[in-house]
């Protein structure tokens, strides 16, 4: 549905996105992921014409759509700030881009009744925009957007300006109009957790390239470098030097069992194992002796207790638990042993940006 090659950006001497490759197939949800600066928006606004190319093809159902006016790609766009318009109700927000593409006016009235049924707000078809909360007022510049029906839709931070559980509540939402409508949603995002509970594949991003892209869990499980595993999810890290006879890494904690390695990691000298908290038990498991730590501090996370705890070599380690109302909390500098399955960590490649303490 959408291709773009070698699509690159730069502002004068600064290249804010580098020739990078992208396809999306029609009905997937693509989201762009990464930290501030990484080039997710310039992508989008690329791909939306918003944003002139400096270099590269875009593809948009089989055409190229380089050199095309954003208005004639085809695109729905939804962003952050809802741009309704404040003396227009809902309704005639809504009933706006068909009136523009001069569509009849019993079709109008039948297609806005379908889009607010279809994100349960017919009850606010005759109020302000200023008469609704936060969320409601989203949910409107998104029905605004799909009232045309766009084959894509280009959201850029959408539920930015939410609160915590109202964004939730969105994101199942946006969900569930994705798979009702069928629609190719490309969708910006630096929250890690919004991008592994709606996506069907995570794109990455890191200094204007892709990092790494995949499924949600293949993004936290089969990380290829230290920035994907440290940028999903919380991680406890290892550094050492591989000793490949035996399969293992030496570190400072101690020789560390590898079976699963990413590619490139286990063929130099240097690597870091990498273990998930909620890999990590402080339960005696067969075949090797774990490692042993001190407890420094316990919070507890609703349904998951979190240990912080610190090797005898100073590495800092992350174990966490579910926990019941009448789990035990380990004593404040209490010893422990701290072991894992093997095939839980994954070998990672040195990063110069990512350093032992
Ligand atoms: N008009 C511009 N002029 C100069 N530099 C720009 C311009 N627009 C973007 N940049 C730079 O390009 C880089 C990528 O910006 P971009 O907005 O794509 O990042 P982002 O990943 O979307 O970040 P955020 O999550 O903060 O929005 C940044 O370093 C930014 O400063």
């Amino acid at each position: 549905m959408i291709r773009v090659s070698n699509l690159t950006r730069r502002y004068g001497d600064f290249v804010a996105l580098d020739s990078v490759d992208l396809a999306v197939k029609e009905g997937e949800f693509v989201t762009l992921l990464g930290p501030s600066g990484s080039g997710k928006s310039t992508l989008l606004n690329l791909i939306s014409g918003m944003t002139q190319v400096s270099e590269g093809q875009i593809e948009i159902d089989g055409r190229d759509a380089t050199h095309v006016p954003t208005n004639a790609r085809g695109l729905g766009m939804v962003f952050q700030n809802y741009a309704l318009m404040p003396h227009m109700t809902v309704f005639d927000n809504i009933a706006f881009p068909l009136q523009v593409r001069k569509v009849a006016k019993s079709e109008i009235e039948t297609r806005v009744r379908e889009v607010l049924s279809l994100i349960q707000l017919e009850h606010v078809a005759d109020r302000k925009p200023k008469q609704l909360s936060g969320g409601q007022q989203q949910r409107i510049s998104l029905a605004r957007c799909i009232v045309y029906r766009p084959p894509i839709i280009l959201m850029d931070e959408p539920l930015g300006a939410l609160d915590k559980k109202l964004r939730e509540d969105m994101q199942l939402e946006i969900k569930r109009l994705h798979a009702e409508l069928g629609v190719t949603i490309i969708y910006v995002t630096h929250d890690q957790e919004e991008a592994l509970a709606m996506s069907d594949r995570i794109v990455l991003m890191r200094n204007g390239r892709i990092e790494q892209q995949g499924n949600p869990e293949d993004l936290y499980f089969k990380p290829e470098t230290l920035f994907a595993a440290d940028f999903l999810g919380s991680s406890n890290l290892f550094f050492g030097k591989i000793d490949a006879a035996s399969g293992t890494l030496v570190t400072g904690a101690g020789k560390l069992p590898y079976e699963n390695a990413a590619p490139g990691a286990a063929d130099t000298g240097e690597a870091v194992l990498m273990v998930r908290p909620e890999s990590l038990s402080m339960e005696a498991k067969q075949n090797w002796p774990g490692i042993e730590a001190e407890v420094l501090d316990t919070v507890v996370l609703g349904g998951f207790q979190r240990h912080y705890l610190r090797a005898d070599d100073g590495t800092q380690l992350t174990v966490q638990v579910p926990t019941s109302p009448n789990a035990q909390r380990p004593e404040r500098r209490s010893r422990v042993t701290v072991s894992w399955d093997s095939s839980d960590a994954r070998l990672l490649p040195p990063d110069p940006a990512f350093k032992s303490e």
